[in-house]
């Protein structure tokens, strides 16, 4: 099931991922409709707890509904205190990505083999500010990694350009790692993330807050 999984994702690479967090809750089946008529291939779903980060988002429950409603691989940004309490119920929500914050757990290696129990892609994410070193000795035991290029916890924050140096030190030293870029992503640092060797494009405000998903996925699409 996780080489499935891990497959499926490296299939749609280089991707366009939506994340949800500024999208019109009320009309949640709406939004996903527009999004797979724009050609979506992947969602980006954040899990905020109010701890870890100031802000609340949402849980399990979004995560299931989404599930029922579309096969697109569902990578979940868990932005959360407590990681490991969680990882199963979001299996069980039918998350195909989990990926948990470095900064949040003192046994990263643990929490990626749980994820891996479930056969889910397991994700480190790792903030501007934290150390690249925070990561040492579990790049190897994961299938990805997300960089932050915003600290985490809020959509519509600035694009940070040291992201561009982690993500090339990650591809130059890891060939095979499932690259992520998450916050400020746009058309004008989508393709400077693309040449550093992303895979992963997740973007919030460049989707949401536009008129048309279709135009402006496609012209993110164009300079990937
Ligand atoms: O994880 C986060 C924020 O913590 C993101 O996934 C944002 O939701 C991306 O939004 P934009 O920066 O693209 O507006
Ligand atoms: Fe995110």
């Amino acid at each position: 099931m996780l080489q499935q999984r891990l497959d499926r994702i490296r299939n749609i690479t280089p991707a366009v991922l939506p994340s949800l967090l500024q999208c019109d809750f009320g009309d949640l089946r709406g939004e996903l409709e527009r999004l797979t008529k724009a050609g979506v291939e992947g969602l980006h779903l954040d899990v905020m707890d109010g701890h870890f980060v100031p802000n609340l988002s949402y849980g399990m429950p979004i995560v299931a509904g989404l599930r029922r409603w579309t096969d697109m691989p569902l990578d979940v940004h868990l932005m959360i205190s407590d990681p490991a309490a969680y990882i199963d119920a979001f299996a069980d929500a039918g998350a195909d990505m989990l990926t948990f914050h470095i900064e949040a757990v003192e046994n990263p290696l643990a929490i990626i083999d749980q994820i891996h129990r479930h056969g889910i892609v397991a994700g480190v994410a790792i903030n501007p500010d934290t150390p690249m070193d925070r990561l040492d000795g579990c790049v190897e035991a994961t299938d990805a990694v997300l960089v932050m290029s915003v600290k985490a916890g809020f959509g519509g924050q600035a694009f940070r350009p040291e992201a561009i140096e982690r993500l090339k030190s990650l591809r130059e030293a890891y060939p095979d790692l499932l690259l992520e870029v998450d916050g400020g992503i746009k058309e004008e640092t989508i393709g400077d993330c693309r040449q550093a060797g992303c895979d992963l494009f997740v973007v919030g405000s460049a989707i949401f807050g536009q008129s048309d998903y279709q135009t402006a996925v496609s012209r993110l699409r164009d300079l990937l």
